[in-house]
C-alpha cells in the first residue's frame, strides 16, 4: 500500500474545529475515542499481563487528556497506571477526566523519574500537534528521561519535543529520543518520516468526505477495531 498522506498541524488544528463547529462533536467524545485508541494500541503492543505497570506522562493540552482518558480504559483492561500529569490545564474536561481516575483510585506522582523506574510501559502525552519551540518546564527533566529510556515508550500523535513538520530535535533535551512506538491521531503528522517504530493510526470518527477534504487517507480499520498498525514512517502495512 502507498504511503498515507500525512496531515500538518495548522490542518489538523483546521480539523479539529470543523468537527466541534459544524461536525456537531463535543471535545469529550473526540477525546474519548483518541484515548481508547491509544489504550488498544498499548494493549497490541503489550497486554497488562506482561507489562502491567504504565506510566502516563501528561501535558496541559489535548494531548493530555487523551492520556488521562486512555489511563481510564488502560485500569478496566487490567493495567496498573500511576498518572504524572504536573501542569493541569484550565478546561473543567481535565478535572472530570482526573477525578474519573481518582475515582478508580489510580496515584498521580510527582516525582516522574522515581515512577519511570517502577514501569513497564510510558506513554506519552505531553505534546501533541500544537506543540513548538523549546521546551518549558518543567518537561525538560521528563522528556530527557524518555530520550534515555531503556522501558519502551508509546507516544501519542508525536515524541513529545519533535517538531510537528521537520522531526527530532537538534538541541534539547528531546535529542535522540525515538520511542518504541507512535499512535497517529487521525492521520500522520509530517514526522512520522523520522520515526522508525511501530506506528498505530487511531481516531476512527472521520468520514471520507472529510478526509478528501483535508487531503489524508482513512486507514484500512478492520471490523470494530479503533486503530491500524502501518508499520514506520506511514509506508506500508
Ligand atoms: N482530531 C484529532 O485528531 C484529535 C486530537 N486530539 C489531541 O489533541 C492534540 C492537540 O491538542 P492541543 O491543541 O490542545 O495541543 P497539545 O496538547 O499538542 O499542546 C498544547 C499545550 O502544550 C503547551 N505547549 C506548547 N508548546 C510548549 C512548549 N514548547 N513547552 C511547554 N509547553 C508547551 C501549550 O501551552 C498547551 O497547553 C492532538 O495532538 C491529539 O493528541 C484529541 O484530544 C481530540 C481529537
Ligand atoms: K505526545
Amino acid at each position: 500500500m502507498a504511503g498515507l498522506r500525512t496531515l500538518g498541524p495548522k490542518a489538523a488544528a483546521a480539523l479539529d474545529e470543523e468537527l466541534m463547529s459544524s461536525g456537531a462533536f463535543s471535545i469529550d467524545q473526540l477525546m474519548e475515542l483518541a484515548g481508547l485508541a491509544v489504550s488498544q494500541a498499548l494493549y497490541t503492543l503489550s497486554p497488562p499481563t506482561k507489562t502491567p505497570n504504565v506510566l502516563i506522562a501528561c501535558g496541559p493540552g489535548n494531548n493530555g487528556g487523551d492520556g488521562l482518558v486512555a489511563a481510564r480504559h488502560l485500569h478496566h483492561f487490567g493495567y496498573r497506571p500511576t498518572m504524572y500529569f504536573p501542569k493541569q490545564g484550565k478546561s473543567e474536561l481535565y478535572q472530570r477526566l482526573r477525578t474519573q481516575l481518582e475515582q478508580l483510585k489510580v496515584p498521580f506522582t510527582d516525582d516522574f523519574l522515581s515512577a519511570m523506574g517502577k514501569s513497564d510501559y510510558v506513554v506519552d502525552a505531553i505534546f501533541g500537534f500544537s506543540f513548538s519551540g523549546e521546551v518549558r518546564e518543567p518537561f525538560p527533566a521528563v522528556i530527557k528521561a524518555l530520550a534515555e529510556s531503556k522501558v519502551p515508550v508509546l507516544a501519542v500523535d508525536a515524541p513529545s519535543s519533535w517538531n510537528i513538520e521537520d522531526g527530532p530535535p537538534k538541541e534539547g533535551p528531546g535529542v535522540g529520543y525515538q520511542p518504541t512506538a507512535l499512535i497517529s491521531l487521525t492521520a500522520p503528522k509530517p514526522l512520522v518520516k523520522w520515526f522508525k517504530g511501530r506506528h498505530f493510526v487511531g481516531g476512527r470518527f472521520v468520514s471520507r468526505e472529510i478526509a478528501e477534504k483535508y487531503g489524508f487517507d482513512l486507514p484500512p480499520y478492520q471490523g470494530s477495531d479503533q486503530v491500524v498498525e502501518i508499520g514506520s514512517q506511514g509506508e506500508k502495512l
